[in-house]
């Protein structure tokens, strides 16, 4: 994209109002300001960013608030604040949500209606990112309410896609599946590295080189996943030869008690708590 492509596929009504600095709003605004959205139309609202978080919205143009910015219009609304925080931090945000305004949500679990208690009714968005978005290769799942016209669902398209895929789902309880699957499937991928290394060391590794083994095989397999046009399937099927030692270990990971059982479990775990959140 041109320089000028890339400033059109950003266009809002108004300004782009980032809540909350932290991870994954840090994450997005990052990319935000790398993909061409230019830094003086970004307010970002934070009480205390890090130091480079700082430096980096200076270098860009844009601009730093402790507080809720008066006479503002948003153009995009974008609530990257912890869900126990919204209540609290919401209501004064209220004057910036407008007849144009598309308020983008990435908070786990808090659902649409509970945002419109805070914010009027309004063209809204949720979305779940997750944390790979840091390095650009994040996924996100969104769900858009009846009120977002097909140029916001565009612009906020545009906006989440600078950290990877995104894939729309048709209902708003989708994202709470997609925030057990990808939101925090993150957390799910780094405790497979740590038990692997620590499965390393029982059979008689170097405990940091068990962990530089299995951050790289995870790492690597991550990336032929990537690269790959095979499904994880195939490409499992891949490394096991017949009677060999992988098929040796699949079969304890795949067995009737294995690994499946416990995934459905803990995503299960994970969906019952972002609905715990909702409201
Ligand atoms: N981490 C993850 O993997 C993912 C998180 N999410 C969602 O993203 C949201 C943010 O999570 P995450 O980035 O991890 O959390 P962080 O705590 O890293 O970021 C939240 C940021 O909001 C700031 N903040 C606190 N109070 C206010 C306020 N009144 N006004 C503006 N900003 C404020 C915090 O400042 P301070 O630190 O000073 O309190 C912090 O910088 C959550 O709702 C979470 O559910 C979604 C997908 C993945
Ligand atoms: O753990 C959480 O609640 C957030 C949402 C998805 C990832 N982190």
């Amino acid at each position: 994209m041109t320089g000028e492509q890339s400033a059109k596929a950003f266009a809002a009504s108004g300004p782009i109002v980032l809540i909350g600095a932290g991870n994954m709003g840090g994450a997005l605004l990052t990319g935000w300001l790398k993909n061409g959205v230019p830094g003086s139309s970004v307010i970002v609202v934070d009480p205390n960013p890090a130091e480079a978080m700082r430096k980096m919205i200076a270098d860009a143009g844009a601009s730093h608030v402790t507080e809720v910015p008066k006479g503002v219009t948003a153009g995009v609304l974008f609530i990257a604040v912890k869900p126990q925080l919204m209540d609290a931090v919401l209501p004064p945000f209220k004057p910036l949500v407008g007849e144009t305004t598309v308020v983008v949500s990435i908070a786990a679990g808090k659902t649409l209606s509970a945002l419109e208690t805070h914010l009027g009714k309004a063209a809204m968005v949720r979305a779940m990112p997750n944390t790979p978005a840091m390095v650009g290769r994040g996924v996100t799942g969104a769900f858009a309410n009846a009120r977002v016209s097909d140029g916001q669902r565009q612009l906020v398209q545009n906006l989440l896609k600078v950290s990877g895929p995104v894939e729309w789902v048709p209902g708003e309880a989708d994202i709470d599946s997609v925030t057990a699957v990808s939101g925090s499937g993150p957390a799910y991928v780094f405790y497979l590295v740590e038990c692997m290394a620590e499965a390393g060391r029982k059979l008689g590794l170097q405990a940091d080189l068990a962990m530089r083994l299995a951050r790289e095989t995870v790492a690597g397999a991550g990336e032929l996943l990537h690269q790959s046009p095979d499904d994880a399937s195939r490409l499992r099927q891949n490394v096991t030869s017949p009677g060999g030692t992988t098929a040796a270990a699949l079969g304890v990971l795949m067995a009737e008690d294995g690994m499946q059982p416990l995934f459905d479990e803990a995503l299960e775990a994970a969906r019952k708590r972002a609905q715990e959140l909702a409201g």
